[in-house]
Formats: C-alpha cells, structure tokens, sequence
C-alpha cells in the first residue's frame, strides 16, 4: 500500500484506484463521529446552507448541522459544527445534514475515489483498520486543515498518526493528540476572542480512538453520504 498526503489546496482529484481519507479534525469529521453516537442513520453532505435547506425539504426530520468558513453557526440550523453541542443529544434514526467548508469540500473534491471516508482522531484507529481490511494500492490523506493563515497540523498530525497505524508502529496518540491543541487553529479554541470555538470542542477534538468504527462516504441519488462503518443500511 502507497500512503501519500495531499493538500486540498493543491489536490486535484482521486485516481479510479485511490482510496482517499478526507482528514478535518476541527471539526466536521469529529462533529460527524459525534453525530454517529447521536444515533443519526446517514449524514448528507451540503455544500451550501441552501442545498442543506433543500435536502431538508426532502428529508423532513433531518437535523442540520454546520458552520461558514470560521466556524460560525449557521442561522436556522440545529447545531453548529461542535462535537460538544451533540454530546447529550438523541438523534435515533434522523439523517443529519452537515454544511461545513473544509471538510464537504475536501469529501467533494475527492468525490471519484474508490474507496472514501472521513478521518478524524476521534475514530483513526479504526479508519486505519478498514484500510487495511480493503489493502487498496494506494491511499491518499488529504489534509483539509491548511490555509495561509493556517498551519494544519491538527490534520497533519492525524493523517501521521494514521500511517503508522496503518504500518504497525502502535503510536502513542499522547503526541499527536498534543499537536492538534497547539496547531494554529486549535489554539483558537477557548479563546475568548472566538467565543464561538469552546475549549469543550477541543477536548473532544483532540481524543484519539473514542470510536471504534471509520465514516465511509458514499454516493447515493447525486447526494453524498456519510455512514457509519457496519451499521449503515441502504
Ligand atoms: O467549523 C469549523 O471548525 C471549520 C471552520 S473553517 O472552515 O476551517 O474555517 O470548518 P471545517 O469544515 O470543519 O474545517
């Protein structure tokens, strides 16, 4: 297996036989473990707040989630992209909708790879698992987190944590957990001057392997769907 890192910024696409894990520690693809343990059945992937208000008009029950770039909440929406917000939650049987910048975009980009799923450290282990269960020729880690003003390490350090994993090293996560606090945009959180990125979402964030399942994201209909590894049912 080739394991490379990309950056969204530069990625252009997958390969026929690429798997690709889309890695957003802050926060879409924490958010979307934590919506897991909510209940939700299915996660629909929204580009914009208004194809999310139009997958809801389809799926009337569903809860929608998410953020603008920044991570403000977005008006009219259930939730924002806060793993903290959904800690006490039911959401049974619902289908989440989830609108945020960096990791629909990263999800879309990536959109023809064979296999595709999302990465955070909050499930790394087990997404290493599943790639390995699958051994495809080559897996892509596409870092969603790097921006000029940005250093990405919190996706950096998953995307590592991750490949040695996936070769065996049994990696201590105390490190890699460590980097995702420091990186430039985990250091916003529980920063007064970002009211809207609690310290509550960092702690969450910044756990390795709280779950046991990976978040494959598959196309259905011309939507795009994010699953819970072994649970989800057409
Ligand atoms: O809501 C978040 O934490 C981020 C904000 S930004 O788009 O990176 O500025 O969104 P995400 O898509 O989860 O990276």
């Amino acid at each position: 297996m080739e394991i490379s890192l990309a950056d969204l910024q530069t990625y252009r696409g997958a390969a026929p036989d690429e798997a690709v894990v889309v890695v957003d520690v802050l926060r879409s693809f924490t958010t979307a473990a934590y919506l897991f343990r909510a209940g939700v059945r299915a996660l629909l992937l929204a580009a914009t707040p208004d194809e999310a208000r139009s997958l809801v008009r389809r799926f009337p029950l569903a809860a929608t989630v998410g953020a603008v770039p920044g991570g403000f909440p977005i008006d009219g929406f259930d939730f924002g992209n806060s793993p903290a917000a959904l800690r006490n939650v039911c959401l049974t049987g619902r289908e989440g909708v989830l609108c945020t910048a960096g990791g629909v975009r990263g999800a879309t980009v990536a959109r023809q790879a064979a296999v595709l799923l999302g990465g955070s450290l909050v499930c790394a282990a087990a997404t290493a698992n599943l790639l390995r269960r699958l051994d495809p020729p080559r897996v892509t880690l596409l870092l969603t987190g790097i921006y000029a003003d940005r250093d990405g390490d919190e996706d950096i350090a998953c995307a590592e944590y991750i490949m040695a994993h996936l070769r065996d090293q049994a990696p201590d996560p105390a490190p890699f957990e460590r980097r995702v606090r420091e990186s430039t945009f985990g250091r916003r959180f529980g920063d007064p001057a970002y009211p809207h990125l609690s310290q509550a979402d960092m702690d969450l964030c910044a756990q390795a392997d709280v779950f046991d399942f990976a978040m494959p994201i598959v196309r259905r209909e011309g939507m795009m769907l994010v699953v819970q590894e072994g649970r989800w049912r057409a």
